[in-house]
């Protein structure tokens, strides 16, 4: 018989009428007799003197020769007129180990349930299939449900129920990655939910885990230190305004240039012409310029051309003297020029300035002087004059309907600022700025999903710097979880007003070129976007899956300047 057919966790024997053995396993051999001495047609008896085939006992115990002790059972056979009798033996000692592992597990399962029904977080586990395994006490205070409720059902069902609207451990499963949601519970507490996934060794979804973090109080906190930041830094500036540089993020090579030019110029006289689509920053220039000029004392005064009715843009400028017109204000009335003495007059939309009016400013900026509606006395002029328009100057003039002398003397020193979709670069750092600032505002924790910023990279902006702001504005108060994700960024560009024409999606197009105008496109676009979100070219390049040296020589052909 071949020993390797009878494969027990018991010893198993067959022996002769004579307890002679003519067949034992291999669990008996290497468990119970321990060594490999050959113990066939040996008697059974020698290894176990209390074998009792007259035993009554359908179990009995037997001593072996060291004295460890088995269970034994006996069967008696008669084959072919001949007796055997088949043994088998248990070692009982096995089954107390494992009744004792047991023990130890229960107990350590106890007190590692002990040990998460004293945390303050909630704690909120499932199996791969979202059904629920485990809640620790803190999950059932915060949300108000009981174990009979949640045990044993699924996050899908529990959401579809609106009993955990927004699972995040249901998102855990949909996305096999880390997620993260703002839920709000039953009391009103704000949570922050924080689910990961759980992979077995072979990769496979075993468990989702979420720790729930009461986070109202923290919101509080974080709304009080806000507002006295806000007030230090009011308070600061009012008192350091010369001497404090604003906080300027460019990321971009052209743009770096427009800033170290802003400051050549900052101590200067000469006027200041700032071009550039509408909200690239031409304000945000002209306020740094006076922020860090000798001039930072005096007033900044802006006016807006476009916004104020033609009959009355002369004397906003210039004031008038008592009784120079009907309804004219008793004393006279300042204008903008004499307001802004000693430091900067900011003429926002100078496009927009009426013909007759481009007159009295050039003479006022030849002359340093001008005399208010209805004066006689001249007022001195000493404000510097920065002028902005998002209009194509140039061709105003080339219209006449602009003045030619007005726009030379106006454009002395010119800043051509690039629209955000040419400089990329800026446009991740910009974002983190903003949601930083919101979330302060807002008390929210968002955070940009790694898609949505490279959605950001590949959308136009055509309102520029602006349009971003107020974007991030409305993604923070939209979004019902900590993260944003690009369908919430591609669902409000619908809702984006202000922008002209702007149907969402028609910004990631490109317009009516060649083929090979668009390939280009499509590759400086790439490329532009690759460089902005790596360290440095070797990585880009590593990205791009091209050699540095055809990166070099792409990003000089498109004129790339990170
Ligand atoms: N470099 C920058 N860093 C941070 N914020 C900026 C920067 N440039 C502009 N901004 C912000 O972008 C928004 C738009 O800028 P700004 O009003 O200066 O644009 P603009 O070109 O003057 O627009 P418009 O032509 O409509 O007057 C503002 O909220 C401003 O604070």
């Amino acid at each position: 018989m071949n020993s390797k057919n009878i494969d027990l966790n018991m010893g198993f024997v067959i022996t002769d009428d004579k307890f002679n053995i003519l067949y034992s396993n291999n669990f008996f051999k290497t468990n119970i007799c321990k060594n490999n001495e050959d113990i066939l047609n040996k008697k059974l008896t020698v290894f176990f003197q209390d074998i009792n085939v007259d035993s009554d006992d359908d179990l009995y115990s037997v001593k072996y020769r060291d004295n460890s002790v088995y269970y034994v059972v006996h069967n008696r056979l008669k084959l072919q007129g001949k007796d055997f009798y088949v043994f088998f033996f248990y070692d009982f000692t096995l089954g107390n180990e494992l009744e004792k592992q047991i023990i130890r597990l229960s107990s350590q399962q106890y007190l590692y349930n002990e040990m998460l029904n004293k945390l303050k977080d909630g704690i909120y586990i499932t199996d791969e299939e979202g059904t629920t395994t485990y809640v620790n006490d803190a999950f059932l205070n915060l949300s108000g449900l009981t174990r009979d409720q949640i045990i044993g059902k699924t996050v899908y069902d529990l959401r579809r129920f609106n009993i955990l609207p927004n699972s995040c451990c249901a998102k855990v499963i949909e996305t096999m990655a880390p997620v993260s949601t703002i839920n709000n519970y039953y009391k009103g507490q704000r949570c922050l939910v924080s689910g990961s996934p759980i992979f077995d060794e072979k990769g496979n979804l075993a468990k989702t885990i979420a720790v729930i973090r009461d986070v109202s109080e923290l919101d509080v906190l974080m709304k009080n230190i806000t507002k006295e930041k806000n007030q230090f830094i009011k308070n600061s500036e009012i008192k350091n305004i010369s001497n404090k540089e604003p906080f300027v993020v460019i990321n971009n090579e052209k743009m770096k240039n427009i800033y170290t030019k802003a400051k050549k110029i900052a101590n200067v006289e000469s006027t200041v012409l700032i071009l550039g689509e509408t909200g690239v920053g031409k304000d945000f220039i002209a306020t740094y310029i006076h922020g860090i000029s000798n001039r930072s004392s005096g007033k900044f005064v802006k006016i807006n051309c476009s916004a104020v009715p033609e009959h009355l843009l002369e004397s906003e400028f210039f004031g008038y003297e008592e009784g120079a017109f009907t309804g004219a204000q008793k004393g006279g009335k300042k204008g903008l020029f004499e307001e802004a003495n000693g430091g900067v007059l900011y003429l926002d939309e100078i496009g927009d300035m009426p013909y007759t009016l481009q007159v009295k400013l050039l003479s006022a900026l030849n002359d340093r002087m001008f005399y208010r509606i209805g004066g006689t006395a001249s007022v001195e002029f000493n404000a510097r004059i920065i002028a902005a328009t998002n209009v194509d100057l140039k061709h105003l003039v080339e219209e006449k309907k602009f003045r030619a002398d007005l726009y030379y003397r106006l454009n002395v020193v010119n800043f051509v600022i690039p629209p955000l979709r040419h400089r990329k670069e800026d446009i991740i750092p910009l974002a983190h700025q903003f949601i930083e600032y919101y979330n302060n505002k807002y008390g929210k924790n968002c955070y940009f999903t790694t898609n949505c910023l490279e959605h950001f990279l590949v959308y136009d902006w055509p309102g520029n710097i602006r349009e971003l702001k107020n974007m991030i504005e409305r993604l923070v108060l939209m979004t019902d979880d900590a993260f944003i994700d690009t369908n919430l960024f591609t669902e409000n560009l619908m809702f984006n007003e202000g922008v002209e024409s702007l149907s969402g999606n028609n910004h990631f197009m490109q317009e009516a070129k060649s083929l090979k105008e668009r390939i280009d496109d499509y590759e400086k676009e790439i490329i532009e976007t690759t460089l902005a979100s790596s360290k440095n070219m070797k990585e880009a390049a590593l990205r791009l899956g091209i050699d540095l040296s055809t990166l070099v020589r792409k990003k000089q052909k498109y004129d790339l300047t990170k």
